[in-house]
């Protein structure tokens, strides 16, 4: 653990973000550290035969009016300027962590009270509040680090408490609470540590924020007085004079520009080393391709030949997952199709790569995942050849195809549907997107799809959100938004899994139905032998990230599987002849089936025995 930790740090830091921000960094704790000392005399030094000079060599970025080296006294207002961005994000972070977790310690009504507050502070500017506050406390530093810090507060309060709203309905949390320990132990001990990440992160952004902050108060006068002077200060004295001689403001921007980039950066990095952002992986490409058939027109007419009568035509699919250790490929390279409203079933034990495949396939795999294939064709339309859409293809066109002709059933309805909106409103969204109905028809029709999918008092469920919804009518309306095109596929992702099973056989019914209804074919993934050998005519057989057995639900009903492990899965699901005094037979973890149909190991021999 220790050292994979270790190995992402590593890979941060050498990332071109990570070394930028370490090189960043170092300039900016030099010239905090060495600053004054070494140019402090300089900075500090006026010539009165130079006033206001425009760069030389000797003076690279000129003189101010008073005659001063405006570089030397940049570089010696790094460490006033860096050490006030610091002590105000320190003290507003720690105020607005502990003032963002309070609502989660205190009674119901005095946490709604305080989270009040601190949404009634952020509906004013941030500026606005720190200029209040710094002619509340007087000018000076003292007074800017406490403007900048409480104006911080509010802002990290929100964020703390967001943060931990949505780990507090976690499952761990519940079980603590069951566990009879104590409020503040929850938040500090289970709560805190799970959003410590992206706080750390955001800490290093206001940093760069609060720079700019002091920036800004020192331009109005209202932060350091002289004789102290940060890079604010400098700024303000150099743009009244920027038309005479523009560099006395440069030098104080660009610092303020490099510094706020530096804190932005290192943020990033920890992000990625914290594993809050993942960010690219070192090798940008899992794959390389000798040749990209994307560029050739014939070779696409040729991949294309033989594909009219199929709804989905995948060849060669492959998705890549970073890691600290490089790309791990759940998915190696898998080819099939579903053929105009066919039933296929897809099988496999869990993490065998089968909802990945069907969501790469339907170009639902995001950012860092990689996806690349010889060529996906849905619906006689090429919408991945390489890593890239084919040429010719727009992604508004494909955005439109998927919308109205694929629909996507998801294993756990609440987490599809959106909890905030209205059942009516979601299933009305692809009418008025993609079919050019007008929001009122679109509604209609969604109704109309609710009662296809035999929801009882569909115009009033319309209305209800989802949480109003049982799991099975939830998973209805999944179906009927899919209806609101004119679907030729239906990936139904173990649509049954979170269900009862009185409750599966309707929702399998409501597929069955919408297949005979329409003719569209459907793609069900499932580890639910019954399930799939119950609805599908053919059936394709997933194993560590590839496709073993592809065949008719019949030849694998009648013990004509192929593969050792279509036969091991097979074994494994009890029938009413089981004898149930004996132990189920189970497939081994690590099992190795890598010899292809033709293996016979000592293996497969215990398993089907
Ligand atoms: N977004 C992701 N990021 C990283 N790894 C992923 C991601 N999605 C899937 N994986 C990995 O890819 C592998 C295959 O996952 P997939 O969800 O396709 O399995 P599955 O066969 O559908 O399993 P299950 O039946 O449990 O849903 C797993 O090892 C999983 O951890």
């Amino acid at each position: 653990m220790a050292s994979q930790s270790a190995r992402r740090w590593a890979s941060a830091l050498l990332s071109p973000t990570g070394i930028a921000a370490v090189l960043g960094l170092a300039v900016v704790a030099v010239a905090a550290v060495l600053g004054p000392i070494i140019w402090g005399e300089r900075a500090s030094a006026t010539d009165l035969l130079a006033l206001s000079q425009p760069p030389t060599p000797e003076h690279l970025f000129g003189t101010d009016a008073a005659g001063r080296d405006v570089l030397a006294r940049t570089l010696v207002a790094t460490r006033l300027s860096v050490l006030m961005a610091l002590a105000a994000s320190g003290f507003g972070i720690v105020a607005g962590v502990l003032f963002g977790l309070l609502p989660g310690v205190l009674p119901a009504r005095a946490g709604r009270f305080v989270v009040a507050v601190f949404n009634f502070a952020i509906a004013f500017p941030g500026l606005l509040i720190t200029i209040f506050l710094s002619v509340i406390f007087g000018q000076g530093s003292l007074g800017a680090v406490l403007a900048i810090g409480l104006s911080i507060v509010p802002a990290y309060a929100r964020l703390t408490h967001t943060l931990a709203s949505s780990v507090d309905g976690r499952d761990f949390v519940a079980a603590a609470r069951i566990l009879g320990v104590g409020k503040s132990k929850v938040v500090f001990r289970h709560i805190l540590p799970n959003i410590a990440g992206p706080l750390i992160v955001n800490a290093s952004v206001t940093v760069g924020g609060a720079l700019i902050a002091f920036a800004s108060l020192s331009f109005l006068g209202l932060g350091v007085q002289p004789p102290e002077f940060d890079w604010g200060r400098m700024l303000s004295e150099g743009l009244g004079r920027i038309f005479v001689n523009p560099a006395t403001a440069l030098a104080p921007g660009i610092a303020v520009v490099l510094a706020g980039i530096t804190f932005t950066l290192a943020g990033e990095t920890i992000a990625r080393a914290t594993g809050v952002n993942p960010g690219p992986s070192s090798r940008l490409r899992p794959w390389r391709f000798a040749k990209i058939l994307a560029n050739d027109a014939t070779a696409v007419a040729a991949q294309n030949a033989g594909t009219a009568d199929k709804v989905l035509s995948v060849r060669n699919l492959r998705v890549a997952v970073p890691t600290d250790a490089g790309w791990f490929e759940p998915v190696k390279g898998i080819s099939f199709s579903v053929a105009r409203g066919e039933l296929v079933g897809m099988v496999g034990e869990s993490g065998s790569g089968k909802s990945l495949s069907c969501m790469a396939a339907a170009g639902l795999v995001e950012y860092p995942l990689r996806v690349c294939a010889d060529l996906v064709e849905f619906d006689g339309v090429p919408l991945l050849q390489g890593e890239r859409r084919p040429p010719g293809s727009s992604g508004r066109k494909i955005q439109r195809l998927l919308g109205t002709r694929l629909a996507m059933v998801f294993q756990d309805p609440m987490s599809s549907l959106n909890p905030a909106l209205k059942v009516g409103t979601q299933v009305a969204e692809p009418g008025f997107l993609h079919g050019g109905l007008s929001r009122r028809a679109a509604w209609a029709k969604a109704v109309r799809r609710l009662e296809d999918v035999k929801i009882p008092l569909a115009t009033k469920r319309a209305h209800q959100h989802p949480h109003e919804l049982s799991g099975g009518m939830r998973q209805r309306v999944m179906i009927a938004m899919g209806l609101m095109g004119s679907p030729a596929l239906i990936i139904a992702d173990e649509p049954t899994t979170a269900l009862d099973v009185t409750v599966q056989r309707e929702v399998l019914s409501v597929l069955n139905d919408v297949h005979n209804d329409t003719g569209a074919a459907i793609l069900m993934i499932s580890h639910d032998m019954a399930v799939v050998t119950g609805l599908c005519t053919r059936v394709l057989v997933m194993y560590q990230g590839q496709l073993v057995e592809d065949l008719p639900t019949a030849e694998l009903l009648a013990g004509k599987a192929r593969h050792p492990y279509t036969r091991a899965l097979l074994a494994a699901v009890p029938d009413m002849d089981t004898d149930r005094s004996l132990p189920m037979p189970t497939i081994a973890e690590g099992m190795d089936f890598s010899a292809g149909p033709s293996a016979r190991g000592e293996e497969l021999e215990e398993v089907l025995s």
